[in-house]
């Protein structure tokens, strides 16, 4: 009877590690074990070790193994060979590479939600969609939501103004606005989230994406199956068919919409039927479909995809620079007196050759983009082995991170790096620097299809908001602790006091 039970016990702990863990083939087993890193336990890895930090320690934890392991850092986690590099050569090397595209097992949390849009798909399929999407970012598209993102920013200052001088936490402020800009230019709705934070939709945004992150850094729950039987899955199950349903009711929506306004030109040319001007990203993805490119499943993975990537990423940015810009007058006032100089006129509507011509904006932005990477880490599930520099082979199979909140702190690669300086973004300084130093945005074929547009929206909102207010930021430097959640975020409250000028 005892031998039976333990029977059981083994073979239900084998499937327990089977399903829960990942088993890497002997060959990488072998191969990836010639890196240096931690010990770590067997199977478990370090998984102990990282499972007991809080959220805030975890950038630390892996800067501390790089700086203590230098190069290439083999950190075992579960099974997973996680491999490290903070040498630009080498990063290069990793995200320019065309024959490893697929996206590391910590994205797997982010799978339910995202399906397999753009930043995850992988393949021929990741290929396709690649070359289908990039034309929607045409500058000349860009140029079309300009106004859309300064109605918003302008409505955020507005907001912020009539808080009068009360002390502002903006984190969610930005977030929201961030919010409203992404349902206006890629699903052309006005969500008013800046107004009622209280939506429905809102909430689930965030509830997901807090549960997302939970999952990645909890490996063991990102089998579905395992993870379904958690308070925490059924929840998220709820939230998340909150989000499908509603991005599919707008698709629905957007082409009956689309449908009538055919009929309707077609039935009376002299009409007063004023068709919308911009076209939001659904529509240009609504008119692949109409060319039988994308199904409707497609487009939603797509919108989801963009929703998410585009809103938090680009609100963590305009955070963190207005912060900095409130701790720094002294940047502040000379981009004051930039924005001045080339937008005399308050009233005058922001154009693309406004913000091409405030270069010293261009040096804040990137600035602060290397102070707090809006997204701190990056990996890919090698399919093929990589040789570096002096010989060292990364196989396939090991899962590559690399993370640009470490890589922009190197003191040799900037030094004093906490210390907030847009000087070392003058033309002089960049071009002494390596490329693949400086990768808030990635690089390489997987980069950032959404980097023009980041940038646009990021200055759009500062040069809106310093039209016709400074800010002074109360939080002190030395309090503010960053969390790696999917993307970077203070985990206290950034506060800050407007100033009409
Ligand atoms: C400051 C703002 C932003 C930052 C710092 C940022 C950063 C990044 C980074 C680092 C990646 C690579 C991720 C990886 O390989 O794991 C990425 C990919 C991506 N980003 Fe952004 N992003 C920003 C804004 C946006 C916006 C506004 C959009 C859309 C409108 C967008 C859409 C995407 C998409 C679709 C991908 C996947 C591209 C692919 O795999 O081909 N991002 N972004």
């Amino acid at each position: 009877m005892i031998f039976e039970i333990l029977i059981t016990l083994v073979i239900l702990l084998f499937t327990l590690y089977f399903y829960a863990t990942f088993i890497p083939s002997l060959r990488t087993y072998f191969m990836v074990n010639k890196i240096h890193g931690p010990k770590g336990l067997p199977i478990l890895g370090s998984a102990l070790d990282i499972n007991k930090l809080k959220y805030n320690e975890i950038l630390e934890y892996f800067r501390s193994q790089t700086r203590k392991y230098p190069r290439v850092t083999l950190i075992w986690l579960l099974g997973v060979p996680m491999v490290f590099l903070d040498e630009p050569e080498d990063v290069a090397e990793v995200l320019g590479n065309v024959s490893n595209l697929d996206k590391g097992v910590e994205y797997i949390a982010i799978q339910p939600w995202l399906k397999e849009g753009l930043l995850l798909s992988t393949g021929e399929k990741w290929h396709s969609r690649r070359k289908l999407l990039t034309p929607t970012f045409h500058f000349r598209l860009l140029e079309e939501n300009l106004q859309s993102m300064e109605r918003h920013a302008q409505h955020l200052v507005n907001k912020l103004c009539s808080l009068g001088d009360k002390t502002i936490d903006i984190r969610d402020y930005i977030i929201l606005c961030t919010l409203d800009v992404m349902c206006d230019t890629a699903m052309g709705i006005e969500l008013g989230a800046l107004d009622n934070p209280s939506l429905k939709y809102v909430k689930c945004v965030k509830s997901v994406g807090e549960v997302t992150i939970y999952r990645m850094q909890n490996l063991y729950l990102h089998r579905d199956w395992l993870f379904s039987l958690t308070s925490l899955g059924k929840q998220f199950k709820k939230d998340l068919a909150e989000l499908h349903d509603f991005t599919t009711k707008i698709i629905r929506e957007r082409k009956s919409e689309r449908r009538n306004k055919v009929n309707k030109e077609e039935n009376n040319q002299n009409d007063d039927f004023k068709p919308r001007k911009r076209k939001a990203f659904l529509d240009l993805l609504l008119e692949m479909d109409i060319e039988h490119k994308l199904t409707e499943a497609d487009i939603r993975e797509e919108v989801d995809t963009f929703l998410f990537e585009g809103h938090d990423t680009t609100a963590a940015a305009i955070t963190f620079a207005i912060y900095l810009l409130g701790l720094h007058q002294d940047v502040q006032d000379k981009l004051i007196e930039e924005i001045d100089s080339i937008i005399p006129d308050k009233n005058e509507p922001i154009t693309r050759q406004h913000l091409n011509d405030m270069k010293y904006m261009d040096q804040v932005v990137k600035e602060s983009l290397r102070v707090y990477p809006s997204v701190p880490y990056i990996s890919r599930l090698f399919t093929h082995d990589i040789k570096l520099k002096g010989g060292i082979v990364i196989p396939a199979g090991a899962n590559v991170g690399v993370l640009p909140y470490i890589m922009h702190r190197k003191p040799e690669i900037y030094p004093e790096p906490e210390k907030f300086d847009p000087e070392r973004f003058s033309p002089e300084n960049i071009s002494s620097r390596h490329p693949y130093a400086y990768i808030p945005f990635s690089a390489g074929p997987r980069n950032c299809i959404g980097q023009k547009f980041a940038l646009m929206e990021i200055k759009v909102v500062l040069a809106t908001l310093f039209k016709s207010v400074r800010v002074q930021s109360l939080t002190k430097r030395e309090d503010v602790t960053v969390s790696p959640l999917l993307v970077l975020r203070s985990d206290v409250p950034l506060n800050i006091k407007v100033t009409p000028r």
